[in-house]
């Protein structure tokens, strides 16, 4: 019975690349799943996940103009939608680069793909 090595020896074209591993991120930031991201969910350890980008808001929950609570409401998860709906402005978007820690796995990104689909009013 021919195992994978075999196969590919004989018919080298046929050599399994995982497509996955050929992407990168795109500034090489720490890449951070959700399932890590769902373990800081309280005021004292507070991550969010906004355009597919992982930020520690912990010392940013006193100070955010829009209140705690929004916040804390979607500590350890996505909260895109959330800050799309209160439509910030450009200085929201400012803040957010201070707090970014990462980014999710290229297979969890909802919104961001390397060379691919992308809404267009994402910021960058
Ligand atoms: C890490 C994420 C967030 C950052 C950095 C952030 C930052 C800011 C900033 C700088 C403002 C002042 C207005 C502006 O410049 O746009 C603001 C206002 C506001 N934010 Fe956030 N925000 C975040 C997440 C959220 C979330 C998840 C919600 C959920 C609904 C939210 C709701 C609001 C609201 C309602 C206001 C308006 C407050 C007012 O004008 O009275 N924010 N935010």
């Amino acid at each position: 019975m021919a195992n994978a090595t075999a196969f590919n020896f004989v018919i080298p074209q046929f050599r399994f690349t995982p497509i996955s591993h050929n992407f990168s991120n795109e500034d090489n930031s720490k890449e951070i799943s959700m399932e890590e991201v769902s373990w800081h969910d309280n005021a004292n350890d507070c991550w969010v996940v906004i355009y597919d980008r992982v930020y520690d808001v912990t010392n940013f929950i006193d100070e955010h103009p829009g209140g705690d609570e929004v916040l804390m409401e979607h500590a350890g998860r996505d909260a895109t939608m959330a800050f799309r709906g209160a439509e910030h402005g450009s200085k929201a978007l400012q803040s957010l680069s201070k707090y970014m820690i990462g980014e999710l796995p290229i297979n969890e990104r909802l919104f961001r793909k390397p060379g691919g689909i992308k809404l267009s009013d994402i910021p960058e």
